[in-house]
């Protein structure tokens, strides 16, 4: 992830440089200062007379690049943080199927809002002001260097402790910025969870439940931002009491070397002035790193996130599928859940199988399989005659589609809805509206194909969403059409009309996993298999 951010670096580096500009402006204003002083108390006012005119065009100068520079830092700062989220959510649909389901998809969630954020708070802005700081240190150390090495060395043995301050409480820090990281993400997907059930809650009387669990998850994060607050807090008030007490120390010291005659009275100014920007920068510099430190933890749990365990490489592309699909000696379990045992199937192009069994014996399990979210333990899936292993993802998945019991549509045209942003003519459009019987549906609307889908599709019916799903497979040319419990929430005349719809397809292979069975379609199948006790019977 910190690779992403490195995408931004030129505008890093244009900041900076429009910081350093700015700063050997200042340097060079507050040296002439120094010299106008120094000679105009020694009697001489010739050189604020010559002077004069070329300080104020350096002094006003200041000002656009004071503007230039807050300008190409918020820059840096939206190009990081544009790179990251996007490369996130990008490498987030790189994850294999079955690796992101098995995840509390909050996790993610809470990575794109909690976690950027923190790397937003801490780790950008800290980079910003970090360097900035540096700038400015730097700066401070020509000019007294300059002066006087004398007060330089002291002023430099304040930042080394400082800095010693800094690295050693920026430890305890790491570990609780990242058990509040955690807390956020079982806070996000708690209230994913209790706003996705709002109806169950208020139909069973559970609010109050709901208000106590979130009272609990929240009052624990809020705890421990209150205890890193804490930290930071004893961390400043030592800097701090470190600081102010250096500060009058060196100042005395100045002041006594100017009694001795060893600093003009120009250079007690000067350095006085810019003890602060070597100090503060200082203290400021320390607070960052602890904070930007802080965040490693959390690029690392961004990073696991991502991961995906499944390493296996893939080197055949499925063009198209022409003969047959054939399962041999098919094994899976999950991890000591042995589910199905040795399975042999043949599935032919163009048929269509019915699944069924008892409930938890194996049917998904065997259709996410032959729908390559995992891989057998046992034996193997062959499509004509590859292993369907060995075939990629992306193009496997181009000749597959499937139809759920819970369609996902979204908010948009029912058109884009149906041919998923992809381009095609009217004639395929409406050839395909035909054959998955939304024809009639299609006409009744009064927009039509640009009817707006709201909400994940509130205003249409279970049958009329599984028939845009149909509609989406047989758009795309997928040669195989998986069905799981996609009758389940339809009620029996609707379920039976797209039943026969996808039964009377020409050429594409059809598995349909149900509990549901109607005697009058049955015997349209070509094949019915029974899952019961980890094997397969063929009815
Ligand atoms: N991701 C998983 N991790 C661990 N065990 C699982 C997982 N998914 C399913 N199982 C277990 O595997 C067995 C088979 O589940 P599967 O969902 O394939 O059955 P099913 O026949 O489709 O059931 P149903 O008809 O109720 O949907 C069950 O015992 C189930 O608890």
């Amino acid at each position: 992830m910190r690779k992403s951010i490195k995408k931004a670096f030129p505008y890093l580096l244009l900041a900076f440089g429009v910081i350093v500009c700015s700063a050997i402006l200042e340097g060079y204003l507050s040296i002439y200062m120094m010299k106008i002083v120094d000679s105009t108390i020694g009697g001489n006012k010739d050189l604020f007379k010559d002077q004069a005119k070329t300080l104020l065009i350096i002094a006003a100068l200041l000002l656009p690049t004071s503007i230039l520079s807050s300008y190409t830092l918020g820059l840096y700062k939206k190009k990081a943080l544009v790179a990251i989220k996007g490369d996130y959510i990008k490498e987030v649909f790189d994850k294999n199927i079955n690796e992101f389901q098995r995840d509390n998809n909050a996790k993610y969630l809470s990575a794109i809002t909690n976690d950027m954020n923190t790397i937003e708070i801490n780790y950008i802005n800290g980079i910003l002001e970090a360097g900035r700081n540096i700038i400015r240190f730097i700066l401070a150390v020509a000019i007294i260097a300059f002066i006087s090495p004398w007060a330089l060395a002291i002023g430099l043995g304040i930042s080394i402790l400082s800095t010693l301050l800094a690295v050693f409480l920026g430890k305890p820090l790491q570990k609780h910025h990242n058990q509040r990281s955690e807390l956020f993400e079982g806070y996000t997907s708690y209230i994913k969870e209790v706003l996705g059930a709002f109806h169950i809650i208020k139909s069973n009387d559970l609010s109050n439940k709901v208000y106590k669990d979130f009272y609990g998850k929240s009052k624990d994060i809020q705890e421990k931002g209150y205890l890193i607050d804490k930290i930071y807090t004893y961390f400043s008030a030592a800097e701090n009491f470190l600081i102010s007490t250096s500060f009058l120390g060196i100042t005395a010291i100045v002041i006594y070397m100017s009694l001795i005659g060893k600093v003009t009275f120009g250079g007690v100014v000067l350095i006085v002035n810019n003890l602060e920007k070597l100090i503060f920068p200082i203290m400021e510099f320390v607070e960052w790193i602890p904070k930007i430190f802080s965040v490693k933890t959390i690029f690392i749990k961004l990073e696991d996130t991502l991961l995906n365990q499944g390493d296996y490489k893939e080197t055949l592309e499925l063009e198209n599928f022409n003969n047959s699909i054939k399962i041999k000696d098919l094994s899976f379990s999950y991890e000591d859940n042995n589910v199905l045992n040795n399975i042999s199937l043949e599935l032919k192009k163009g048929e269509k199988y019915l699944i069924i069994g008892p409930s938890g014996g194996g049917k998904s399990t065997l259709l996410k399989l032959l729908r390559k979210y995992f891989n057998p333990n046992k034996g193997a899936i062959y499509i004509d005659d590859n292993n369907l292993m060995d075939i990629t993802k992306e193009s496997y998945f181009k000749n597959i589609s499937n139809v759920e019991q819970q369609v996902f549509l979204f908010e948009d045209t029912l058109r884009n809805n149906i041919t998923l942003y992809k381009e095609y003519t009217e004639e395929e459009i409406n050839d395909v509206i035909d054959k998955s019987g939304l024809k009639e549906f299609v006409e009744g609307l009064p927009k039509g194909l640009d009817t707006m889908i709201y909400d994940n599709g509130k205003n249409i019916s279970g049958g009329e969403r599984s028939r845009v799903a149909i509609a989406r497979g047989l758009l795309s040319k997928s040669n195989i059409i998986f069905l799981d419990e996609a009758f389940a929430s339809l009620d029996t005349k609707v379920a039976k009309e797209i039943e026969e719809t996808l039964l009377d397809l020409e050429d594409i292979t059809v598995i349909n996993v149900s509990h549901i069975i109607f005697e009058d379609t049955k015997e349209k199948y070509d094949g019915i298999f029974k899952i019961i006790n980890s094997r397969v019977t063929i009815i």
